[in-house]
């Protein structure tokens, strides 16, 4: 799938001012410096520096250093009579090489001291003035010091080796960098700590769980005991408990995979005939030209994909192929179509583009057909005027006509998909859960445990006798909800993770 624009598009409601504007450009941040290894592996207590914003020229700059050697650095670049400030108070500061005394910048430096700091040790941060001399200077005098350069992502991953943040945490840290949209960064906030105490309160659950089954196993292998009335009173409040968080499990899984839609982008399939107008269409809701327009039907192969932001969230909108087959449609065309249909297939919101009327849906007349999403009828500069029902959108590429009311109702379709991120809660939101499975990965040990958890009541039902493969059970669910907030078995996650932060965080 290819993506012809790298920029975000906020389609807007035609107005007289502007139809549509670049949102953000690309998040990717230019890395200044050119390492690329993990972190994670060799984590040392040496001192680490890295331009922490983005390559110059900038008004402003932050270099940061962390380790034992930081504030000792501060004092080497700043004159005899410069008084190291109290932590988290800013003080301006005079820069000089260490050993060339050269001025390098009148900036500010704010100190925090470990373990009260992002990455738990001492950090340094100069606020500097962004031109390519200034930081290349204080790089280079922080360098000549003895510090050495932070790889990806190594200022996280020691503030998760100091415990200051848990795997999930350094995830959402991750999400929040690289949002794009209203929705992706307000639940990238919202899933960091509060989430993490729900996963550990299942996974305390699970262990209190354990702990009396393995009770039981205890009081039966007792052979002086021939009470058996406490053990089943004992694994009835287990079971009791067991269902009730198999159950919240049941219910964040059938969360409409919110999070992941709202991580990932919906998807949006725009599908229909030849010459219904789906390249026109998206090339207006993308404010230019991605994909080429004309009047032979089977003009568009392959699939064109663009970032919008609609209402807040990030959807990859795809123009498709026409759907035709015959003797006449060539090899390349039907290649083509193949691709369209597989778009179609994994798509979220499927919208279906009908060209001149109703009927040349590929649907037919009645217009029924359950992977669509929304109809749009194009071409309405060509009816007359309220010719069709209101079974969809009547719209004009060319005149523009109705595409406000288009972008409106995509949008309201979009937004019912993932939900109410962050507003309020309406009524129609009432009793929906809270999202807290934004990632595969999320979903995947939710998945697991729950499994594990509907074994455990089956062999619950068998009662004492099979009590120590429920007990096991218990165990792999405890096992996968660690997964998700990192407290067991991190390691391979972490490599990965590590190596998709910039340089400076
Ligand atoms: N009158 C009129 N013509 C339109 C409108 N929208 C598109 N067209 C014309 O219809 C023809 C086909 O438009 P495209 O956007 O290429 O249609 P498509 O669905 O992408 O076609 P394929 O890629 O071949 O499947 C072009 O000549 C467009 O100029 C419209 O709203 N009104
Ligand atoms: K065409
Ligand atoms: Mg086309």
């Amino acid at each position: 799938m290819a993506f012809t624009t790298m920029a975000l598009v906020t389609p807007r409601i035609m107005t007289k001012t502007s139809f549509a504007r670049i949102l953000a450009s690309s998040p990717q941040l230019r890395l200044y410096s050119s390492s690329s290894s993990s972190a994670t592996a060799d984590f040392e207590d040496d001192t680490i520096y890295a331009l922490s914003t983005s390559s110059p020229p900038s008004a402003l700059a932050i270099v940061r250093l962390s380790g034992p050697e930081s504030i000792p650095t501060l004092e080497k670049l700043t004159s005899t009579d410069f008084k190291v400030p109290a932590p988290r108070k800013m003080s301006l500061a005079k820069l000089f090489h260490p050993i060339t005394k050269q001025p390098l910048d009148e900036g500010m430096a704010v100190i925090f001291k470990g373990p009260r700091s992002f990455t738990g040790e001492d950090v340094v941060e100069f606020h500097i003035h962004g031109s390519r001399g200034v930081v290349d200077g204080v790089i280079e005098a922080v360098s000549d010091s003895g510090l050495r350069a932070a790889e990806r992502g190594e200022f996280t991953s020691r503030a998760f080796q100091n415990d200051k943040l848990s795997l999930l945490e350094v995830e959402s840290l991750h999400s929040l960098l690289t949002s794009q949209t209203s929705t992706q960064r307000v639940l990238a906030l919202s899933t960091s700590s509060k989430v993490v105490e729900i996963y550990d309160s299942w996974r305390e659950t699970l262990i209190k769980a354990m702990s009396h089954t393995e009770a039981i196993i205890d009081f039966s292998s007792d052979s002086d005991n021939t009470d058996l009335q406490q053990p089943e009173l004992i694994y009835g409040g287990v079971l009791n408990n067991v269902i009730e968080l198999r159950k919240k499990m049941e219910s964040h899984l059938h969360d409409g995979y919110k999070g992941e839609l709202i991580t990932n982008g919906v998807k949006v399939c725009l599908t229909g005939l030849p010459n219904a107008g789906k390249s026109s269409i998206i090339n207006i809701l993308a404010s230019r030209d991605v994909s080429i327009v004309s009047s032979t039907p089977g003009t568009t192969r392959d699939v064109v994909t663009v970032q919008l932001d609609l209402g807040g969230v990030l959807c990859l909108v795809s123009d498709t192929a026409g759907l035709r087959e015959g003797e006449d449609v060539g090899e390349v065309e039907s290649e083509g179509v193949k691709r369209a249909l597989r778009v179609r297939e994994e798509a979220d919101i499927v919208v279906e583009v009908v060209g001149l009327d109703g009927r040349d849906s590929i649907h037919g007349d009645d217009g029924e057909d359950d992977d669509v999403d929304l109809r749009v009828f194009n071409k309405a500069d060509l009816r007359e005027k309220d010719e069709l029902g209101s079974s969809g959108i009547s719209i004009s590429c060319v005149n523009g006509d109705g595409v406000d009311k288009l972008i409106r109702k995509l949008t309201e379709v979009v937004k019912d998909r993932v939900g109410n991120v962050g507003g309020e809660k309406s009524e129609k939101d009432e009793g929906s859960e809270d999202i807290i499975i934004t990632k595969r990965r999320h979903r995947e040990h939710v998945e697991a445990a729950y499994e594990a958890l509907c074994r455990f009541e089956t062999l619950a039902i068998e009662g004492e006798a099979a009590v120590d493969l429920a007990s096991e059970e218990l165990r792999v669910a405890s096992v996968e909800i660690g997964r998700i907030v990192g407290r067991v078995d991190v390691e391979d996650v972490l490599d990965s993770l590590f190596n998709d932060f910039c340089v400076g965080k």
